[in-house]
């Protein structure tokens, strides 16, 4: 698993009641429960575990398991490397051992301040291997090169005797990709939890040793559902980043009818945080938009409709911006669907797909795609992916199997394209290859017009930020469903899209903190 999939689920655990304190507990349980077993099979006793811990989680379920290890009868001695605990669920695991006072277990705990501290451990200087090592220093949440301490402190394991145990991922390997930019332990074992890490996985096997993989009791429904968690896949801006760092996208949409279309879209975009949004709509509906809207930059196109002689100022602007939004308010016509499928050949930047556009474009020029968003509601589905099956979007249902078929009938479907589809309903589904998310935000009071033109406009938001396809359409769908149900606390069913659209940029500063 990767390891910004596993902070995602680890924080959405949260949302589902089960605390992060409560998933350390399990972890350190289960690393006790791990060390115990090779201990025994090694050793055919109970020997001395040393545990060296660092400033984050990974040491966090060091000091739980060290609890587990004294009522088996191991004498523990943890090596802390940093004293200034930054994961506060580390801090309780830690202020619990320091309050076993007086002792009445085996327990020492040393703070290895200096290099000098580190250098003259009885780790360093022992020359026994009847023990076992925890590697508690660093986990997921490694970061640039290794300070000093820790990195003497790996140099020390690596030349120690005993028998060593990684905990999650090998200090000093990087989680997502296996690489190890300078140095890392090299263990007898690792044990991961819940899955194993991307990069332990993909490492050598002499790298990481014996895997072992450890259920701390998180369930499928926290990897599966969207929640808070997901807002971690947002990178902090760059401070010093300026006009259109931060995602530039294009919206073609609008029609002699329809202004309001494109216009919800573009200014939904910039409340998920685009930085500039271009509109490309026919003469009308262009007007109709620089009046509603200042904020989006808007180019008007000769006569009445969306058609294939703009086709080379539209490819002009789409080569300016990171994403592209085609279909909002566009109508259904002859000259719309050939200019909308000569885009969809010609512009070779990430793609929303959306309402008229799902009418007009052909399935076989995306299907190798994997940077296009489709977002149908069921009916726009069946007819994009030319289904005739019953197909219900039932996923309130009442037992896991029904739930489980009802997903695969929809994976053999989108499983077609390469790209990712939203399929909209009272729980949206988010389907891409072999993954799926589901989304649990918003109310009923989102039937009203233009809350599809606001989540497509988040979404290729989303997308001119960086965000992977999967990751936009998963995210875009949570947020417009949490502005959504901002915007019923305050005017009930009587909400507009308008209203939902104003909530967008609080509801992710919300997410964000
Ligand atoms: N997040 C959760 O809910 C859970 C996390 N768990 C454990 O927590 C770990 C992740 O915790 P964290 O996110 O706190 O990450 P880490 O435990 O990997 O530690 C990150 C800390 O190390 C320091 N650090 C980062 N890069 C460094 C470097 N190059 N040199 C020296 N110090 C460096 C940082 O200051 C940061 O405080 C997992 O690997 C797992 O072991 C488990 O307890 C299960 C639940
Ligand atoms: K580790």
């Amino acid at each position: 698993m990767n390891p910004i999939d596993m902070m995602v689920t680890d924080n959405n655990c949260e949302y589902l009641g089960l605390s992060r304190l409560c998933l350390m507990e399990s972890a350190g349980k289960s690393l006790a429960e791990e060390v115990g077993k090779i201990a025994v099979y090694t050793f055919s006793k109970p020997v001395k575990v040393v545990i060296f811990t660092g400033s984050g989680g990974n040491g966090g379920d060091g000091f739980v398991a060290a609890r587990y290890l004294l009522n088996r009868g191991y004498d523990v001695d943890i090596y802390m490397l940093k004293d200034n605990i930054r994961s506060p669920y580390s801090k309780t695991n830690l202020e619990i051992l320091q309050n076993m006072k007086p002792r009445l277990s085996r327990l020492n705990i040393y703070n290895l301040k200096t290099l000098e501290d580190i250098d003259n451990c009885e780790v360093a200087k022992s020359n026994d291997s009847e023990y076992v090592i925890v590697d508690g220093l660093l986990g997921t949440g490694i970061n640039g090169n290794l300070q000093t301490n820790i990195r003497r402190a790996i140099e020390i394991i690596n030349e120690s005797k005993g028998v060593k145990i990684s905990v999650d991922v090998p200090s000093g390997m990087d989680p997502l990709t296996g690489e190890i930019s300078d140095l890392a332990v090299v263990p007898d074992y690792t044990i991961s939890f819940h899955k194993i890490k991307t990069g332990v996985r993909e490492a050598d096997e002499e790298l990481v040793g014996g895997l072992v993989t450890a259920d701390i009791g998180i369930p499928f429904e926290a990897e599966y559902f969207i929640n808070y968690g997901d807002f971690l896949r947002l990178k902090n801006r760059d401070l010093s980043s300026h006009k259109g760092n931060n995602g530039r996208l294009l919206v073609i949409g609008g029609s002699k009818d329809y202004s309001g279309a494109p216009a919800i879209a573009g200014m939904a975009a910039i409340g998920a945080g685009a930085d500039l949004v271009y509109v490309a709509s026919p003469q009308k509906s262009a007007e109709a938009i620089k009046s509603t809207s200042p904020d989006l930059i808007v180019k008007s196109l000769d006569g009445d409709k969306l058609s294939l002689n703009h086709s080379q100022e539209i490819l002009e602007l789409a080569d300016n911006v990171d994403a592209v939004l085609i279909g909002p308010g566009a109508g259904i016509d002859e000259e719309t669907s050939k200019l909308f499928n000569v885009l969809v050949a010609k512009i070779k930047k990430p793609i929303v797909l959306d309402a008229d556009a799902l009418k007009q474009v052909e399935l076989k020029l995306i299907e190798s795609r994997d940077d296009i968003i489709l977002t149908p509601h069921i009916f726009e589905f069946k007819s994009f992916f030319n289904v005739t099956d019953e197909l219900k979007l039932d996923l309130d249902s009442y037992d896991f199997n029904h739930v489980d078929e009802n997903i695969t009938q929809f994976q053999k479907i989108t499983r077609q394209i390469k790209g990712t589809v939203i399929v909209k309903g009272q729980y949206d589904l988010i389907l891409s290859g072999t993954k799926f998310r589901i989304n649990k935000s918003g109310n009923p009071g989102m039937t009203v017009g233009g809350t599809g033109d606001a989540l497509a406009g988040i979404t290729v938001s989303l997308l001119s930020q960086g965000l992977s396809t999967f990751d936009s359409a998963c995210l875009g769908v949570f947020i417009n469903g949490l502005a959504g149900d901002e915007a019923y606390k305050t005017k009930g069913n009587g909400f507009s899209a308008t209203d939902l659209v104003s909530y967008i940029g609080s509801v992710m500063k919300d997410g964000l903190c």
